[in-house]
């Protein structure tokens, strides 16, 4: 397995682990034959290396390869690429490689689009270059993709940071951009994603992610309630040693209400002094409601960065604007809220905190 950094903490003896994950996704300009997965196991594993972790497990759809990661997890289909990595992996540092492939082996030529987005780390000071600060992954990654735009939302020591190829809505960048869209025949297909990046959850539910308490990764899975939070999945789960869980589903092959590109993940630290879960998905429902009840239900965190990405075509785009209204989640409230019109995507950014009992 690649070398993982975990750092005992000398107060409590505990061990340190970042939990807090980098996630970019990349989309391709649709191309005739073109298709990422066309890219071998061989050739993600040496990407992989570069990021400094590995496949440990993999499962697909007809439409998604989803692969478990040492750290964290990465989904490949015909034209869009995810790669999310937790502790202090470096996945800005592959995407000369992944671009290559795409180039060479996929027969992807052109990017549409990017984004690039993380919650502040818990030890800035422990990653490394580029992730070491915001300005230079944004460098970095203009050095890739030319102009980009980078976002910082909500308070310094809770704040989230994009980055993305996107320009605001009514702006002249925007107006040029659907120009191009129009010209190269309507590129954006419905896509919506909601993340939920917890923090300081409830121990007792923390304890269900160790060797000690759970004999395997399926009971975990069970005992938490994940398997009930998006049925209709296969899941493919691992539960680290001694303490850790990662875990991809995607919509089982006919599967009622669930279309076949769906995909969720979740990622687990369960160390008291640093605990952290994060869950993403793009299932396609118009109220976020359930899962975010569920999700809240499964994790108990005492706090939460909750995102929504929706094309105004998805039934997602109906899901952002109730958030938009900055309501409560049951038991928590929120603290900050944010809404961006990006020409083609809106985006819902808010942080809540459990109500002072
Ligand atoms: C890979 S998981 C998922 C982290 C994720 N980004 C999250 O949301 O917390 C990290 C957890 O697994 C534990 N772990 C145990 N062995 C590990 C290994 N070889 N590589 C990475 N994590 C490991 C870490 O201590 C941590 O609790």
């Amino acid at each position: 397995m690649a070398e993982t950094e975990i750092i005992s903490s000398s107060e409590n003896n505990e061990q340190f682990f970042e939990g807090v994950e980098k996630l970019i996704e990349i989309w391709f300009t649709p191309a005739k034959n073109a298709d990422l997965r066309k890219i071998t196991r061989q050739q993600w594993e040496n990407v992989l290396k570069i990021v400094r972790c590995e496949i440990i497990s993999f499962t697909q759809s007809e439409q998604v390869d989803a692969y478990v990661l040492s750290e964290s997890s990465m989904f490949v289909s015909r034209r869009r690429f995810i790669l999310k990595t937790c502790g202090t992996t470096t996945p800005l540092r592959c995407v000369h490689a992944v671009l290559g492939l795409a180039y060479d082996v996929a027969g992807h030529a052109r990017v549409h689009n990017v984004f690039y987005s993380r919650r502040e780390f818990a030890r800035p000071a422990a990653q490394l270059q580029p992730h070491d600060n915001f300005d230079s992954e944004v460098k970095l990654l203009d050095s890739f993709f030319g102009d980009g735009r980078a976002y910082i939302m909500g308070p310094e020591k809770d704040c989230w940071y994009l980055y993305t190829l996107l320009p605001l809505e009514g702006t002249v960048d925007a107006l040029e951009k659907e120009h191009s869209d129009a010209s190269e025949g309507g590129l954006m297909e419905p896509d919506q994603t909601i993340e939920i990046l917890m923090s300081d959850l409830d121990p007792a539910v923390m304890d269900i992610f160790t060797r000690q308490y759970s004999a395997d990764a399926a009971a975990a899975t069970r005992e938490s309630g994940i398997d009930k939070i998006i049925p209709g999945m296969v899941i493919d789960d691992f539960l680290f040693d001694p303490c850790g869980y990662s875990m991809n589903g995607v919509a089982k092959d006919g599967a009622k209400d669930l279309p076949s590109g769906c995909y969720m993940t979740i990622h687990i630290t369960p160390e008291r002094s640093c605990s952290y879960v994060s869950f993403e998905s793009n299932v396609p429902v118009s109220s976020y409601d359930e899962v975010i009840a569920r999700v809240l239900q499964a994790f108990r965190p005492a706090k939460f960065v909750l995102t929504v990405f929706a094309t105004p075509d998805s039934p997602g785009a109906s899901a952002a604007r109730e958030l938009k209204k900055f309501p409560a989640l049951g038991a928590y409230c929120p603290l900050e809220s944010q809404h961006c019109r990006f020409s083609g995507y809106e985006l819902q950014y808010a942080l809540y905190a459990k109500f002072p009992s």
